[in-house]
């Protein structure tokens, strides 16, 4: 086990755990000796050994780190709780949204649906630009770009959905008309 997933281990991120680490790399650095049981005594008080020698005591030999960007302080908080709850609420509501458009064709289901997909598909498309265009990787505009082509797609998106819904069939009738040309050119 890589040493750094160790030390991330529930048993080890435990505060009983820390302190007892603590102890040991204190004792250790305060005595200069080796840490055999016969030397180490069961209870060595932190603040007896701090103050009573020169030598800096490892107060943080085990310390959680975080991988993701370090929040700016000028940011305000957000809570994405909510839009995680709304992002996966959406994607829920098409299962039965989709097949019900597609078997009762109108114009507010169309609608709808024009909206969730398109929603859905932007949050997908984000999590993408965001996760893979790293400014680590691609430096700081190709990730703004990205971005910004992604609310480009689905703002054509929209319009394009209400352009076939409004000037057209229709979306639910579109498929229908699509599934009917297959079928017609298999059955001929
Ligand atoms: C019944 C219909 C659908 C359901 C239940 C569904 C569900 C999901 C779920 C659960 C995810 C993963 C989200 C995550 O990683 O947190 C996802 C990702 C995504 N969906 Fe859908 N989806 C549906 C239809 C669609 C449609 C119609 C489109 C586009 C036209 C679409 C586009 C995307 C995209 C672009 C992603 C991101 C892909 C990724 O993260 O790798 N989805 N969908």
């Amino acid at each position: 086990m890589a040493l750094s997933t160790f030390l991330r281990a529930p048993v080890c991120t435990n505060q009983a755990f820390s302190k007892q680490i603590m102890r040991l790399a204190t004792f250790s650095a305060t005595n200069g000796s080796s840490l055999t049981a016969p030397t180490l005594p069961s209870v060595v008080p932190l603040k007896n050994i701090v103050g009573k020698s020169d030598i800096a005591p490892i107060t943080n030999s085990v310390r959680s780190f975080r991988t993701s960007a370090v929040r700016m302080s000028d940011e305000k908080p957000h809570d994405h709780s909510k839009l995680w709850v709304i992002e996966k609420g959406v994607s829920a509501l098409l299962v039965p949204l989709i097949p019900l458009g597609l078997l009762v064709p109108n114009k507010l289901f169309d609608s709808i649906l024009a909206i969730l997909i398109t929603a859905h598909s932007f949050w997908g498309l984000e999590a993408i630009a965001v996760d893979y265009v790293r400014a680590s990787i691609f430096g700081p505009v190709i990730p703004k770009i990205a971005i910004g082509l992604v609310y480009l797609l689905s703002i054509a998106t929209l319009g394009g959905l209400f352009y076939v819904i409004s000037h057209d069939v229709g979306i639910a009738n579109t498929v229908r008309q699509l599934w009917s040309v297959k079928s017609n050119s298999h059955n001929a």
